[in-house]
């Protein structure tokens, strides 16, 4: 398992720049090896930060298969629908096929979303645990990554690919994640974390080394990378940045 990869950018412009940058020359180099980019998309900033460079990219946009890391169970029409933003600043500016971006279900119960969602990945990754190309993850400033939360049972969960979480400590409460087994699974896990507000908690992830990890700090694929894209103030508390 390699160590995490930190990038230090001196501005948000540039965090947003390298992470497209990063995913756009990961997915071309995958549709150019397996004809296929699979890729996981999280809300929050780093749903800004994509939707800043990717629409500009020169890719073959019906190659691409899109994931949610985690979503939100809202209507498509709430201000806190991850899809929706998507479909505002992405799914609208590129040529990608509605059917090849994979929404939640918001009509269901949380955890019929969740087989459902499930069901949805299967269809790209028909079996064993599903092989990300790239996962596009956040963190809070709790530490948690996707919808899973310091000291919720979810961490340990190792049989579902997708799991329906009704106790989300961050509002909206009802949302379906993709679980640990899968995000380590992945080729690549980016972090994209920006501002001062952030300090502390990314040198506790990437500093600490706790019995009891952060979750954003169990992010370590097996056979795969992690990389960190910070802006200066981010890793600010960082030792090895100064
Ligand atoms: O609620 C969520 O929060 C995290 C972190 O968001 P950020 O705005 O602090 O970067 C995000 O990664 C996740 O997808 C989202 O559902």
């Amino acid at each position: 398992m390699a160590a995490p990869t930190i990038k230090v950018v001196p501005s948000e412009v540039e965090v947003s720049n390298e992470l497209c940058e990063l995913v756009i020359t990961s997915a071309n180099a995958s549709i150019k090896e397996r004809g296929i980019f699979t890729f996981g998309v999280s809300g929050g900033s780093a749903a800004k930060f994509l939707c800043n460079g990717l629409p500009q990219a020169s890719t073959d946009w019906s190659k691409w298969r899109v994931f949610f890391c985690d979503e939100r169970l809202v209507p498509f029409s709430d201000p806190e629908c991850t899809y929706a933003y998507y479909k505002t600043n992405l799914m609208s500016k590129v040529p990608i096929a509605e059917e090849h971006f994979f929404a939640l279900n918001p009509d269901l119960s949380v955890e019929d979303a969740a087989v459902d969602y499930e069901k949805k990945l299967r269809t790209v990754f028909p079996s064993g645990v599903p092989r990300f190309d790239v996962l596009s993850l956040g963190m809070g400033p709790d530490g948690h990554t996707c919808s899973l939360f310091p000291g919720h049972p979810l961490l340990k969960e190792t049989e579902k690919l997708c799991a329906p979480i009704s106790d989300s400590p961050k509002p909206p409460p009802q949302r379906v994640t993709l679980t640990f087994p899968v995000i380590n699974n992945a080729a690549c896990c980016v972090f994209a974390s920006c501002g001062a507000g952030k300090a502390d908690i990314v040198q506790q992830v990437l500093e600490d080394e706790s019995d009891e990890p952060l979750p954003a700090a169990r992010v370590r694929p097996a056979n795969g990378d992690v990389v960190w894209i910070l802006d200066k103030p981010a890793a600010g508390k960082l030792q090895a940045s100064l």
